[in-house]
């Protein structure tokens, strides 16, 4: 699903990543946790082919992602990879709806197909009765469930998550991290979640944890 070698990442002259492996089952959740700056979110925009590496090889569903350039990389990106953040990062002028549609429109997507396929997807994430809210009108935990409706409108085979509960208060944080779960056993995607939040990671069927640029 993802492969990533020895992957090795300087800001300046400071070594940030030192040489990092990684592979991603089909289906398999898999948190990173560590302390902060140990370079889990740079890893983490790497392995989501946001930024790219000084060094190394990174294959995703068989694709080298560094021959993939400009358009053919930000059409891969929105076909088969989901980002979901810390903060949602959701358009505030648009209602729920039309943000959870943006990536469907952007890969050329018919519109009434994707407001059926959002709404189904809302349905699951049990919040369609919030379609025509704005943003600004929807708690933390339903802005964040928007993040993951639009993450998932593409039916991304690999979805990435920063710290995606660290806004949220235990209980939203709680029924975020179910929601992954229930997602992976139900349409069968693989995660990457970057978070600091130890019962995530105890959930998760591999927790690793970087140190300094390395993984421990
Ligand atoms: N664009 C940048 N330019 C220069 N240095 C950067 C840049 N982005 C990150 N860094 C540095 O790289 C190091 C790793 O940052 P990174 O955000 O990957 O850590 P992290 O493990 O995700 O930390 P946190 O848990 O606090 O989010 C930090 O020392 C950070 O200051």
């Amino acid at each position: 699903m993802l492969e990533a070698q020895n992957i090795s990442k300087n800001y300046g002259d400071l070594p940030i990543l030192k040489g990092i492996d990684l592979t991603i089952s089909p289906s398999e959740v898999v948190c990173i946790t560590g302390a902060s700056g140990a370079g889990k979110t740079t890893l983490l925009q790497i392995l989501g082919t946001l930024d790219a590496p000084d060094s190394g090889k990174i294959e995703i569903l068989g694709e080298d992602i560094a021959k993939l350039k400009g358009k053919k990389l930000a059409n891969f990106r929105n076909n088969h990879l989901g980002f979901v953040f810390q903060f949602h990062q959701l358009l505030p002028e648009f209602s729920a709806l039309e943000n959870v549609i943006i990536p469907a429109l952007l890969g050329g997507k018919k519109k009434s197909e994707s407001i059926e396929k959002a709404k189904s997807i809302l349905d699951f994430l049990n919040i369609a009765h919030r379609l025509d809210h704005k943003p600004s009108e929807l708690s933390g935990g339903e802005q964040q469930r928007i993040a993951v409706a639009r993450a998932l409108i593409n039916d991304p085979e690999i979805i990435f998550a920063d710290e995606p509960s660290g806004n949220l208060d235990s209980k939203n944080s709680d029924e975020l991290h179910e929601l992954f779960f229930k997602l992976r056993d139900e349409f069968g995607q693989s995660f990457v979640i970057v978070t600091h939040n130890m019962e995530l990671a105890k959930m998760a069927d591999r927790a690793l944890v970087m140190k300094d640029g390395l993984m421990l």
